[in-house]
């Protein structure tokens, strides 16, 4: 069988350099191009590149998806930065290359999909819910793609479920002391030498509180789900968000 013909796009950063080594360990992949900021885009038509992995910064994501669905191949995306109107844009490239796929993975690793899960199924038993994502310094956007993704999950369980609002008497406050408002939810962002990508998820109820806590020691993390993501966006058309969907979770 032939192998899946695989680029990556950042390919020097952190994370794109770890999936550069993936793919070639892969056995049913081909990696036949790695490439960093300034490189051509072209080379992935010309090398016959069928699904991108997309790992660079959120100013050049958009730009690499143009190219990428102009061309009918398939990304895998884990760069961070999705805001609505991105996602619209997307969707409306996506709607003139309708056998094209799109996988944007807010985070790659089992245990941060399995963090969100939790936090989802465990919104509407609390009164309070708080997110708290830890992060190396170098990283450009606050808060995580994961941390947004979390608490958007968590008030629409709340909604759903027909919370009240969270309880919090605060009448006076630094900028910031709360953190980031996400759809109600508060999203505090720390940055740490030393640190790679952590977070918790508090709840909290009457007499008692849940905390749920995922840390990713290494880049290793996220390479079963980015081979996962490869695997299975060239068969499923259209946008895909979230990782969940490529798992047999319930
Ligand atoms: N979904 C997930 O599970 C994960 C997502 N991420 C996300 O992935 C992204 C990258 O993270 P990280 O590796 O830490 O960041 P890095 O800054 O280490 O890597 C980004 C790389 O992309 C390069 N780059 C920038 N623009 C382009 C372009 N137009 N074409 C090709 N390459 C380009 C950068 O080059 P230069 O240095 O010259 O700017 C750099 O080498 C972030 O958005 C991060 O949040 C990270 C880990 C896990
Ligand atoms: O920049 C990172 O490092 C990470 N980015 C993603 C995010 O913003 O959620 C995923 C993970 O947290 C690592």
């Amino acid at each position: 069988m032939s192998k899946l013909r695989v680029a990556v796009l950042g390919a020097k950063g952190r994370i794109g350099s770890e999936a550069v080594r993936a793919v070639e360990a892969a056995d049913d992949l081909e990696l036949v191009a790695a490439l960093g900021r300034g490189d051509r885009l072209e080379t992935l038509a010309d090398t016959g590149a069928q699904a991108v992995v997309e790992l660079t910064t959120p100013a050049s994501v958009m730009g690499n998806l143009d190219f990428c669905l102009r061309h009918g191949i398939h990304a895998v995306v884990g760069t961070t930065g999705w805001t609505d109107e991105r996602l619209a844009q997307l969707t409306a490239w996506l709607d003139n290359a309708p056998e094209t796929g799109v996988l944007i993975a807010p985070n790659f690793s089992i245990g941060a999909v399995l963090t969100m899960k939790f936090a989802e199924q465990a919104a509407r038993y609390f009164e309070s819910a708080e997110v708290v994502e830890l992060h190396h310094p170098n990283k450009v956007d606050a808060p995580s793609g994961t941390a947004t993704r979390t608490a958007q999950l968590i008030a629409a369980a709340r909604a759903k479920a027909g919370s009240a609002p969270q309880p919090d008497a605060t009448a006076t406050a630094l900028d910031g002391a709360r953190g980031a408002d996400v759809d109600g939810v508060p999203v505090h962002a720390i940055r740490l030498r030393g640190l790679l990508a952590h977070q918790e998820v508090l709840l909290g109820g009457e007499g008692e509180t849940l905390t749920i806590r995922h840390d990713s020691l290494h880049h290793s993390s996220f390479m079963p789900g980015i081979l996962l993501g490869v695997r299975r966006v060239v068969s499923t058309p259209g946008l895909t968000f979230g990782l969940e969907h490529f798992l047999d979770l319930n």
